[in-house]
């Protein structure tokens, strides 16, 4: 159980400005020695400097944080004085390291070796001294960061633990980090004995951007591997969910300057525009955050682990038990009431060996579909044969099998499939690779159903059975990477589905043939409790796009147990999903 530490209700009434506050190892700052200057260089901007060119697009006031220029850094100490003064005519703030931390946190445990396909043996000291660099870069921008409303952008692989480090300390920071070298594959990736606190820390950032697809592709395999988590990709971005945050991958190659370009070379006949110019990226990239970082940085926030390990759950801001008082009530004053329900793990409990449905579950459903003015239906991802033959005694049951590819109004009623054409190709991919994992794992199945694949390793070795499902979920991501399908982990199964087919189109389908009835919703409860219902959550939330529905709606989204969900109500336990239910058709 999850428990709060920190509100997202605390917020000032009227914002100041948002700031951009890039952060990259060196500030972009030339210094000439000058024995009259006050510290004995004169400064002034560097142009050509990486962090500058990549912030020309962005709404100022842009602040950066970094080390000075190379002479500068070794005999200028810290003080107020200097990072006043870098700070008022250049809106540079500096980081001091001592001379030999700078050296052994450059040199020492560098990373560019690993991204690079170069493998170095694990040093713990070098990687403490990363941190401890880490850590004081963190504190400056905490210098400078005003409030949650301040962008940071962090560039490239020297500063890859800062986004847990200010997370810790700033929970609600809207973080981009940019990695501008190579993202290995996972196999290379995997001999980094601290893996899994570098993946976290990228995974602590809103928005995560490499320089091209592949790169993108392992770090999305890497995550699948080691930590378990999947990505969906929806309307054109790639996004993870991840304890209840969604952390946006981009790709976001820096093109060249072609106006720079044209200026040095003579001749720039040869040269082809690239796609893309500093100033368009760095405007692109900062919309990007924008948009990322939003919905999470009004979650209220919950701290989990320590150091390294630590991550935040996010919560949305009205996240509450769903009390009786509250739901009869609005069940009663409402006379068009649609209540969708998932099955497994919410209708009946997740570790039944026997998965249909008791005779209690017959009972309390009819009694719901007996009442004329509910339309109940059940939405899972079961196929419609078996979901048919459970609930032959329902006779006004609806049914949406297959994430709502298949749809039955009532028991008389056809079986309609949903309009999307799916091609199945893919499957041609997935089901040789797994049945390798079938062949390797006792105990594990393969189920087709008639759009998507399963791996069931709920029979299988307790231990073993989790670490094939990281596998092949890396494994079927990398080779379906070019195929209209999402994989996902469910209750003991890696699932493939096509694109375009979740449990939330289900129920906008569901809720715009009811309006073409003339049958407007004015109550919605619906339960669920693993990641495909999330997409029903976000449906009846936010993502309705044919709002068919009465002018003042409940709506209840609500989820089994306390955890990061977009529902925004929660039962303890699935036993209470019936509790609640008989309690709906009790006066
Ligand atoms: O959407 P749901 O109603 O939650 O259904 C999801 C999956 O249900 C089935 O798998 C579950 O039951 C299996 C035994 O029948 C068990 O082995 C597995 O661990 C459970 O997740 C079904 O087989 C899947 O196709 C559904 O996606």
């Amino acid at each position: 159980m999850l428990s709060p530490s920190y509100s997202g209700h605390e917020r000032s009434p009227s914002p100041p400005e948002a700031r951009r506050i890039v952060v990259a190892h060196r500030l972009p700052l030339r210094a000439e020695p000058n024995p009259d200057a006050p510290h004995g260089f004169d400064f002034s901007l560097d142009p050509d400097a990486l962090p500058f060119q990549l912030s020309r697009g962005l709404p100022q006031p842009v602040i950066f944080v970094g080390v000075l220029p190379p002479a500068a850094a070794d005999s200028i100490p810290e003080s107020d004085e200097i990072s006043t003064d870098l700070l008022t005519r250049f809106s540079c703030h500096p980081v001091f390291l001592d001379t030999k931390l700078h050296a052994d946190f450059y040199d020492g445990f560098c990373m560019w070796p690993v991204l690079h396909y170069s493998v170095h043996p694990y040093n713990k000291d070098l990687y403490h001294v990363f941190l401890t660099a880490n850590m004081q870069f963190a504190n400056h921008i905490l210098d400078v960061l005003n409030t949650d409303q301040d962008l940071v952008f962090i560039h490239d692989y020297h500063l890859w633990a800062l986004p847990t480090l200010l997370r810790r300390k700033s929970p609600h920071a809207r973080i981009g980090f940019l990695l501008h070298s190579p993202f290995p594959t996972p196999e290379i990736f995997h001999t980094m004995p601290v893996r899994k606190d570098l993946l976290g820390s990228l995974l602590n950032a809103d928005i995560v951007g490499f320089q091209s697809f592949d790169c993108a592709c392992y770090f999305l395999s890497c995550c699948a591997r080691v930590l378990g988590i999947s990505y969906r990709t929806k309307q054109g971005y790639i996004g993870i969910d991840y304890n209840g945050r969604r952390v946006l991958v981009n790709i976001l190659s820096v093109g060249i300057d072609i106006d720079q370009l044209h200026a040095v070379l003579p001749c720039t006949r040869y040269v082809s525009r690239q796609d893309v110019v500093y100033s368009a990226w760095a405007r692109s990239l900062d919309q990007d955050l924008l948009r990322a970082s939003k919905d999470n940085s009004s979650m209220v926030i919950l701290k989990l682990g320590l150091a390294m390990s630590f991550r935040v759950a996010a919560l949305g801001p009205n996240f509450q038990k769903l009390s009786p008082e509250h739901i009869n009530l609005a069940y009663h004053q409402t006379g068009n009431r649609l209540i969708l329900l998932d099955y497994d793990g919410t209708v009946i409990p997740q570790k039944l060996i026997n998965k249909a449905p008791s005779q209690e579950v017959i009972r309390t459903l009819n009694e719901l579909c007996s009442d004329p003015k509910n339309t109940v239906f059940l939405v899972s991802g079961r196929g419609k044969d078996e979901l048919a033959q459970w609930f032959a005694p329902c006779k006004n049951l609806g049914i949406s099998a297959e994430h709502g590819y298949f749809t039955r109004w009532s028991k008389d009623s056809p079986w309609e499939s949903c309009k999307l054409v799916i091609d199945s190709n893919w499957k041609k991919i997935a089901v040789p690779i797994m049945e390798l994992y079938t062949e390797t794992t006792v105990g594990s199945s393969i189920e087709g159903k008639e759009t998507s694949l399963v791996w069931h390793y709920e029979k299988a070795d307790r231990d073993l059975g989790p670490c094939q499902a990281k596998e092949l979920q890396s494994d079927l991501q990398s080779l379906l990477a070019n195929e209209a399908v999402y994989v996902n982990r469910g209750q003991k199964i890696v699932e493939v589905n096509p694109e375009g087919l979740d449990k939330g189109v289900a129920v906008e389908h569901l809720v715009s043939a009811m309006g073409d009835r003339g049958n407007f919703s004015d109550f919605i409860l619906c339960v669920g409790d693993d990641r495909s219902d999330e997409d029903m959550f976000e449906a009846t939330t936010t993502g309705m796009k044919n709002r068919a529905l009465a002018e003042t709606v409940a709506i209840f989204p609500c989820t089994i147990g306390y955890k990061p969900s977009l529902a925004k109500y929660y039962l303890d336990e699935q036993a209470d999903v019936l509790k609640m239910l008989r309690g709906l058709t009790q006066l």
